[in-house]
């Protein structure tokens, strides 16, 4: 079963009497396991589709199926309820909160999946060590590098064990040293955990790692490399 399915997903942003067509007859199966990256000019539709296969935004038209569910015809507090257990999300800006340390953002996902406290500690100890962070686990954002923040945003987006993660330009914020250090820690959490990527990136370091690259142009995959194609 693919991860994520979509099937001439359409998306039109509407602003006043104005009709912005964001994305057009998408269809596109994404790997089990893969690292999947969504490439293409500035406006070609990137974060909308991130958005809908995260379910934060609904199509107009087409089949959008997560998980093996079909996500269209869920109610909002469900799609909430299943976008908690099943994606992980890694923004450019880390969207971190700030008056939270380290360990208290990682863990904030599992507080809200209602896990007991013993597995969470145990959980959060097991992540900050798996992404280098374990001396800076009192730490809040403000006294993190870019870097550390970044690895503190994958440990989050993994805390529930989501099948899939998502990404919008997780290393433009970052160094290109840095970026590399995270694209490597995303590679080896994807091969350890089994975990599905999907990222969007003008990031040529990111696209070279990619198992499956989807180009994208006004809204339309225009071509795909890997086992996509
Ligand atoms: N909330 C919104 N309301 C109206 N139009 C929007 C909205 N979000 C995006 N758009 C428009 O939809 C189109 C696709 O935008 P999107 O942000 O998905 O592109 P992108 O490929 O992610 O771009 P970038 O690389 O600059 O982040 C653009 O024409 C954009 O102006």
């Amino acid at each position: 079963m693919h991860p994520v399915s979509l099937r001439n997903v359409g998306k039109t942003y509407r602003l006043d009497s104005v009709e912005v067509p964001a994305l057009s007859d998408i269809s596109v199966d994404i790997r089990q396991g893969a690292f999947t990256v969504l490439s293409g000019p500035s406006g070609s539709g990137k974060t909308t589709l991130l958005n809908l296969i995260g379910c934060i935004d609904a199509p107009d038209r087409g089949e959008i199926v997560v998980a093996g569910r079909h996500v269209n015809a869920m109610r909002d507090d469900e799609l909430s309820d299943f976008r908690a257990r099943h994606i992980g999300f890694i923004f450019q800006s880390f969207n971190l909160l700030p008056v939270l340390s380290a360990y208290e953002n990682i863990e904030y996902p599992l507080v809200l999946a209602r896990v007991p406290a013993a597995r969470r500690r145990e959980r959060v100890r097991e992540l900050l060590d798996a992404v280098g962070l374990s001396d800076r686990a009192r730490n809040r954002p403000g006294q993190l590098s870019g870097g550390q923040r970044q690895r503190v945003a994958i440990a989050r987006a993994l805390a529930t064990g989501p099948a899939l993660v998502l990404a919008d330009e997780p290393t433009a914020n970052l160094d290109s040293h840095t970026g590399a250090e995270i694209i490597a820690l995303m590679r080896t959490m994807q091969r350890e955990r089994g975990v599905s990527f999907v990222f969007s990136s003008h990031d040529p370091q990111l696209h070279a790692q990619a198992d499956d690259l989807i180009l994208m142009r006004d809204g339309r995959i225009v071509a795909t490399q890997g086992a996509n194609a």
